[in-house]
């Protein structure tokens, strides 16, 4: 199992349908499962349908858009927060995503809202820092960097300069140390004593961090955002653990094309592009086992030379949070950036076990110091640490961090206890002691007199309970008596723990050694990477030494073990005076009650009874004596036992030492084998290094010869492209003089062209006009003609009429010669006008006559005057321009139409009713005068 957790975060969007109640959990373009809180799929086929393309994975934890702040914080940066808290490790949470994702708002949340109020809106940096600071007593700092073009600027800084976001803020270096760590020079880390100071400090540098816009989201940041917070553990008189707990909002993992970023931003995407990939890569390299690992390229970036000390999955707890977007225009966005959190999904880290310090605060720094040791030991060289044992040693720590602290409460009490009843024992003891040297003393005085009853009933009554005191079934005694001992073993394992402890703080210099001179290996190997085989003894001898140094710490264990001994010993030494004080105790009460005998003489009969009594007595005290006896032969049958025990230990402690000095001798075996090896791979490594070395000098020399040549043969180019290039000019300029012509004679051609095309437009409207007057003519001439021809018939019916007239006139003139003197010329005369005056009023009565007169004169008049002249011949495609036209009348229509559109003659021109009056005058004019 991975040991760096990836939790895959989708942002909820607004107008999204609210999923389904199946099993199956459709968010745009991603799924997740109701029941499986580790399921994801992304998949292009919209919300509705699954695309052939869908791709299921599984994670550490999957977030569906309906995820609080606190469910993200609870099952993914807690665990760091924790790690880094109670077990001395490292922890590092990462924010990965493309813009508007959501990585601040997990990160972040709602700092700058909230103050320091506990909101749902609270993320994690700001949960993470009132956890951590849950645990007191830890000199606390924080610092928050940026990021920004693979330059590094201080958040915090106080300077005028870094006030003013965008302006000239002073970047900063990143500086290693390969035991110090990584660090910002000159950049402010600022002392916190609570979490709310710590907030604070993080809001300002929030504040301060440089926003920029993109095509794809206005607020986007686009610089890594760096919050670390610095714990410093101090307990006397030993070296302080520093631990780092670091949150990472990283830039926007967008794809270049889709954020439209051009110019600048193009810079700045590729910058993001890289630091991001060095990122990954860094994290893979880490994930491999120490053989395995090749070279980590912590330097081709500030952000993963900055963590260098906070990225390996072996020593530091490290989290991924992932933020995807299910909007199905993002699926290419989301499907790229799922394909980080799998690469990191993949990497298999060695991570040490997890342990358990308990509240005893020197246990628990002695657990955080030898976690200190173990991440420096690691880190320096994963090959040396050796997992299992380190697991073994914690647990061990575990269960006598445990035991301490039970014994350490225990003990305190079972010794009280004991210490209190001893002393009231002690008390009575000595009160009945009082009583019995009184009664003695009374008996001793009065040897003469007979002692009385009540004196010798007290002095039973005494002797009664001091043998009942040191009576063997005493339930009492035994209590207290396992008790006492409990509390002996229990004081005893208290040494014998304490002596561990003492080991353990051995065993971590000696770690602490081992780390010194493994980190100064590592730095040795790295400086002389060309190396030579003195570097690599050299290496086999401070290995040799630093085996020699486990050797030397096994040593002193077993002083340790030989201390505990010797602390038995001296214990069972003092249990040897108890039990010759309680002799001497028992003898002064055989001598006292002997005393007591002696002076009851007096009285024969009560002194047999009191002989007989204090023979009771003193059978009972031998009886204690024996209990003694038994006592002291059973507590020194219990002590060889403890001893033989203790024997046993020892020697199971030597045995262990031996077997431990059997495997260091295994792993010095191991060691120079391994060094062989690596002597044998150096001077596999220095003779391919000369032979590629040699080729390379081949390979340079020939490179030379290969320049020389390209160079003259690049002059010789050079020349021809010369000359070629003047022919080129000249030619060009030729070419284009040519050019130039073509485009004077087109030009011209063109004005000709437009000057014919306007002019053959202006001729074939004319035509066109002309072929219309030529058909409106025509139209004129047809009436015409019928107009003749109504005047024709007009005329020869005039002309019938006119004959008719002459007949008359002749028919007159005979009557006028026939009937001369019958009447009056004059009368004649006025008949005839009156006649006249009849007709021409007849005749203007006829408008339709008139009309039809006055029409014909007119459309005369017009053929005559308006009769265009032929046209002038024109070229074939003038015709062709203006054929086909229904309207143009045949050009023999024309000419045939010329001559019946020719003017009429003179004699054409009259009117039949003016000639008639003519003829009628002359016919008047030709008749007789009145007088
Ligand atoms: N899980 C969520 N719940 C509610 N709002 C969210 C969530 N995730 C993102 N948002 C909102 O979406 C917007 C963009 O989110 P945020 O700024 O965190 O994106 P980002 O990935 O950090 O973008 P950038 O790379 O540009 O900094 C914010 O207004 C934020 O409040």
């Amino acid at each position: 199992m991975s040991s760096i957790r990836v939790a895959v975060r989708i942002r909820p969007l607004p107008d999204m349908p609210s999923p389904s109640k199946s099993n199956i959990q459709k968010h745009g373009c991603v799924s997740t499962l109701l029941d499986d809180e580790t399921f994801l799929q992304v998949s292009s086929g919209g919300s509705e349908t699954t695309g052939s393309d869908a791709d299921e994975q599984k994670y550490d934890y999957v977030f569906p858009p309906a995820s609080s702040q606190s469910n993200l914080y609870e099952n993914t940066a807690k665990r760091v927060v924790l790690a880094s808290r109670d077990y001395s490790r490292d922890g590092t949470i990462f924010f990965y995503g493309q813009t508007g994702a959501g990585k601040s708002y997990s990160c972040f949340g709602d700092i700058l809202k909230a103050g320091n109020a506990a909101t749902d809106e609270n993320g994690v940096v700001v949960r993470g820092i009132r956890e951590l600071f849950e645990e007191e007593g830890v000199q606390r700092s924080v610092s928050f960097y940026e990021i920004f073009k693979e330059r590094v600027y201080d958040l915090l800084a106080t300077t005028k300069a870094s006030k003013n976001v965008g302006a000239k803020i002073p970047s900063l270096n990143v500086r290693t140390h390969p035991t110090k760590g990584s660090w910002i020079e000159g950049a402010a880390e600022i002392n916190v004593d609570s979490a709310d100071a710590c907030i604070d400090a993080v809001r300002k540098g929030f504040k301060q961090r440089a926003i920029g816009s993109t095509a794809m989201n206005e607020q986007s940041s686009r610089s890594h955002g760096v919050v670390r917070l610095k714990n410093v553990r101090k307990t006397k008189g030993k070296t302080p653990i520093v631990t780092y707990l670091t949150f990472v909002d990283l830039a926007g993992s967008e794809r270049q094309t889709d954020a439209k970023t051009t110019g600048e931003r193009l810079k700045e995407a590729s910058s993001i592009n890289k630091s991001l990939s060095t990122l990954g890569s860094v994290i893979f390299a880490l994930g491999k086992p120490g053989n395995d690992r090749e070279h980590v390229p912590f330097r081709d970036s500030k952000l993963t030379l900055l963590l260098r000390n906070s990225l390996d999955p072996a020593t530091c707890e490290t989290c991924v949070v992932v933020n995807v977007s299910p909007c199905p225009k993002q699926y290419f966005e989301t499907t790229s950036t799922l394909k980080f959190a799998r690469r990191v999904k993949m990497i298999k880290g060695t991570a040490g076990g997890k342990f358990d310090a308990g509240p005893n605060p020197e246990v628990a720094d002695l657990v955080k110091e030898i976690g200190r040791l173990k991440m420096e030991l690691t880190n320096k060289n994963a090959e040396e640490a050796n997992t299992t044992t380190t697991v073994e040693k914690d647990l061990q720590i575990r269960q006598y961090a445990r035991r301490v602290e039970q014994l350490a409460s225990s003990t305190d009490e079972t010794f009280n206890r004991y210490r209190a009843k001893a002393m009231e024992d002690n008390y009575i003891a000595k009160l009945h002691n009082a009583t019995i040297k009184n009664l003695l003393l009374k008996l001793q005085n009065n040897l003469n007199q007979d002692p009385s009853e009540d004196d010798l009933a007290t002095l039973c009554e005494e002797i009664d309970i001091l043998r009942r005191k040191t009576e063997l079934p005493n339930p009492e005694i035994g209590y207290w008596r396992m008790k006492y001992e409990e509390s002996v073993s229990d004081n005893n394992e208290v040494k014998s723990l304490r002596a561990v402890n003492e080991n353990l703080v051995k065993e971590k210099q000696l770690l602490q050694q081992q780390a010194e001179t493994q980190q100064a290996l590592v730095a040795k190997n790295q400086a002389a990477s060309a190396s030579n085989e003195t570097a690599t003894a050299r290496e086999a001898e401070r290995q040799i030494k630093s085996l020699q140094d486990n050797v030397e710490s096994l040593e002193n264990k077993l002083d340790g073990t030989t201390k505990a001994n010797q602390t038995l010993s001296d214990n069972n030494a003092q249990l040897k005076s108890h039990l010759n004080a309680a002799t001497i105790q028992a003898a002064k009460i055989e001598h006292e009650m002997s005393q007591a005998s002696i002076s009851s003489l007096h009285d024969k009969k009560d002194l047999e009874d009191t002989k007989a009594q204090v023979t009771k007595y003193l059978a009972t005290i031998k009886m204690g004596k024996e209990l003694v006896a038994k006592l002291k032969h059973d507590h020194e049958e219990e002590m060889s036992q403890l001893q033989t025990e203790l024997f046993q230990q020892s020697e199971e402690l030597v045995r262990s030492k031996d077997e431990s000095d059997n495997d260091l001798k295994v792993k010095l075996a191991a060691a120079f084998k391994d060094n062989a090896v690596l002597v044998q791979r150096l001077k596999s490594i220095t003779e391919e290094r000369d032979s590629t070395r040699s080729q390379l000098e081949e390979a340079v020399t020939t490179i030379e010869s290969l320049e020389a040549d390209l160079s003259s043969a690049r002059k010789d180019v050079e020349t021809e492209m010369m000359e070629r290039e003047a022919g080129h000019k000249k030619r060009t300029n030729e070419l284009e003089a040519e050019n130039a012509r073509a485009y004077e004679r087109a030009d011209k051609w063109e004005r000709i062209a437009e000057e014919n095309t306007s002019k053959v437009q202006t001729l074939t409207q004319e035509v066109k006009r002309l072929n219309k007057k030529r058909s409106d003519d025509a139209f004129e001439l047809e009436n015409l003609q019928e107009d003749m021809d109504t005047m024709t018939s007009n005329v020869k019916f005039l002309q019938g009429e006119n004959q008719e007239l002459e007949e008359i006139i002749s028919r007159l003139e005979n009557m006028q010669g026939l009937d001369a003197g019958m009447s009056d010329p004059l009368e004649q005369q006025r008949e005839f006008e009156e006649e006249e005056e009849e007709e021409e009023e007849e005749e203007e009565t006829n408008p339709e006559d008139l009309l039809m007169e006055q029409r014909a004169r007119q459309v005369l008049e017009e053929a005559t005057l308006n009769l265009p002249p032929s046209p002038p011949p024109m070229e074939t495609s003038v015709y062709e321009d203006a054929m086909p036209d229904e309207n143009v009348i045949p050009d023999e229509n024309i000419e045939s139409g010329g001559s019946a559109s020719s003017p009429p003659s003179a004699s054409k021109q009259f009117s039949p009713v003016v000639e008639r009056r003519q003829t009628r005058r002359s016919v008047l004019g030709a008749l007789p005068d009145n007088e």
